[in-house]
């Protein structure tokens, strides 16, 4: 009886000190967890038969009442979270995220959860989900919360921070220098960038006879811009093909990460699995080749990466290289898969909804009516419907489904947010998908796609809110009108057949940016210029 008292309360007392130390990184825990029992082998020897019966029951009964205890205390009254709804496996452990993160399918389950629990969800022991207005500038305004422990797996521990995975002023300095980078002016400036790569998509488009993967194409024209909006040019997909699997580097690359962010302590360990390192060094590989090509070139034109190193001279202490490299696989990340992603579903929900499809022709038309119009970028900001039909697709799809989560630190006390007091040291998610179908804020039928809804709701936050919203709103604007209304007046669009649209949405997977299934149409040229 005394070993497995003795044994069971260092258990217990485990358990308190991780409570209330909670270590972010697994060295302590894999630490401690390996050497109680093991003391105890060796203190309680003489009381068993064997050397092995003494390793056995020390390491059962430490694991067993260890195990106990944390899922009694997470189930339990007293655990700080108590009173928020959630499922017996959510309040237990991260690891049912882990698998559903792993199917792609968690943001599906967390709108699920809160359909059927209300506005506020405990989505992991010490996680909760919460859809409401008012716990977006609570959470994510200026003065919210600070980034959360979901940040640390987008951490590459071997290179330097970059601008996603920084908070405070560090943040707020390397973000100065993309905001000039993506500033009205520097934008005007890209602007030839956007006409000559969209008309490199028409020219593919129109030499593809019968059935094409539009959102292949609608990638291949992502990338190039990119690559020539941030590092002065390089990629030519829609020239060459993905002749070098970016799309595979970028898709597989974020992966791991993702599944991660559910349990960020893992990062540190990563390296223990070859094949998720490989995958996620040859996307930091992509992206800081990128940057460090470009850098080697100096700047010609004044692209993304001016800014970004400060070419212009404009800061007090010039970023370090290292700082400037690490932000070559966040452009790429951010800046491609977003837009392939929102044009897709921008025809996917259009062509499922023919009237929508017409009323947009005819507006399109209306203001453009000759083939020979030039596509002024001031009159597509005046195209209401065409605004109308992105926005209704970024809020029922909005391709970041999930924004990162915001913690309340320690020593702070704890917070009201939307009408609850949240206990410190709660990791807050609040993300556009729940708040963009819950009823309260977009009446009626939150779960259909219908443009004519659209007036500016301060509940829809597709590209997140505040310090660390997205930096590229107004060019990823740009582009999808440009090239949804270049699109529209140059083709008449129809799923081929066969396509099962259901199916397609269903697929829809959270890799961080919504991946989706290759999307089969037909294009049917309409009138050509003279
Ligand atoms: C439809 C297109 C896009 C959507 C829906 C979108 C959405 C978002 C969201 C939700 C975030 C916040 C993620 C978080 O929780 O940390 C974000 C951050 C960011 N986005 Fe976008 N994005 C889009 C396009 C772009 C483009 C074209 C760029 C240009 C390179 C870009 C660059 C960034 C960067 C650099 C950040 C990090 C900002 C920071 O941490 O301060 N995004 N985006």
């Amino acid at each position: 009886m005394r070993p497995f008292l003795c044994i069971a309360a260092s258990s217990l007392f485990t358990h308190y000190i991780f409570n209330r130390h909670e270590p972010i990184t697994p060295q302590p825990v894999l630490a401690t967890i390996f050497a109680v029992p093991t003391l105890w082998s060796i203190l309680f020897l003489s009381h068993f038969a064997s050397p092995l019966s003494t390793i056995l029951f020390s390491f059962a009964t430490y694991f067993f009442v260890l195990a106990l205890s944390i899922a009694s205390y997470r189930l339990s009254p007293f655990h700080p979270l108590a009173s928020f709804p959630g499922t017996t496996i959510s309040k237990l452990t991260k690891w049912w995220g882990v698998w559903e993160t792993y199917e792609g399918r968690h943001y599906i389950r967390v709108h699920e959860l809160h359909k059927k629990h209300g506005p506020i969800v405990r989505v992991g022991p010490n996680e909760l989900s919460i859809a409401d207005v008012a716990a977006i500038p609570a959470v994510l305004g200026s003065t919210g919360l600070p980034k959360g422990h979901w940040y640390g797996s987008r951490q590459d521990l071997r290179a330097s921070k970059n601008l996603q995975v920084l908070n405070g002023d560090a943040h707020a300095n390397r973000r100065r220098l993309w905001n000039r980078g993506l500033s009205s002016d520097s934008i005007e400036s890209y602007s030839d960038i956007i006409e000559t790569r969209a008309a490199q998509l028409i020219d593919c488009l129109e030499r593809q006879p019968g059935k094409i993967c539009l959102s292949s194409f609608f990638s291949r024209f992502a990338f190039d811009f990119l690559g020539d909006m941030a590092f002065g040019g390089g990629f030519e997909l829609l020239r060459d093909g993905d002749t070098q699997h970016l799309n595979e580097i970028v898709d597989n690359g974020v992966i791991v990460s993702n599944i991660i962010s559910q349990i960020p302590w893992v990062t540190s360990l990563m390296h223990l699995v070859p094949s998720w390192c490989n995958d996620a060094l040859a996307l930091r590989d992509l992206g800081y080749n990128k940057a460090n090509e470009r850098l080697s070139r100096g700047s010609i034109v004044k692209d993304l990466y001016y800014h970004l190193a400060d070419d212009g001279r404009l800061e007090r202490q010039s970023p370090s290289v290292a700082d400037v490299l690490s932000d070559g696989t966040l452009a790429i990340v951010a800046g491609t898969d977003t837009i392939k992603t929102t044009l897709s579903a921008v025809f996917y929900h259009l062509l499922l909804n023919p009237t929508c499809y017409q009323h947009l022709q005819d507006e399109v038309d209306r203001v453009f009516p000759n083939p020979d119009d030039p596509m002024d970028f001031n009159k597509l900001t005046e195209m209401e419907y065409l605004d109308a039909c992105i926005n209704e697709t970024l809020r029922v799809m909005p391709s970041v489904p999930t924004n990162g989560s915001r913690r309340i630190p320690r020593g702070h006390g704890p917070r009201t947010i939307a009408g609850s007091v949240i206990p410190e040291e709660t990791e807050i998610f609040v993300s556009p998908y729940p708040l963009h179908r819950d009823p309260r804020y977009f009446s009626p039928e939150p779960e259909s796609f219908l443009p004519e809804r659209w007036v500016q709701s301060p509940s829809f936050i597709p590209f997140s809110y505040g310090p660390h919203n997205c930096v590229g709103r107004q060019i990823a604007y740009r582009q999808l009108r440009y090239v949804v209304c270049l699109m529209m007046r140059r083709f008449t669009v129809q799923f081929a057949s066969g396509f099962c649209p259901r199916e397609w949405i269903e697929k829809a997977c959270d890799r961080l940016v919504l991946s989706t299934d290759p999307l089969p149409v037909v294009l049917d040229p309409r009138k050509k210029s003279a």
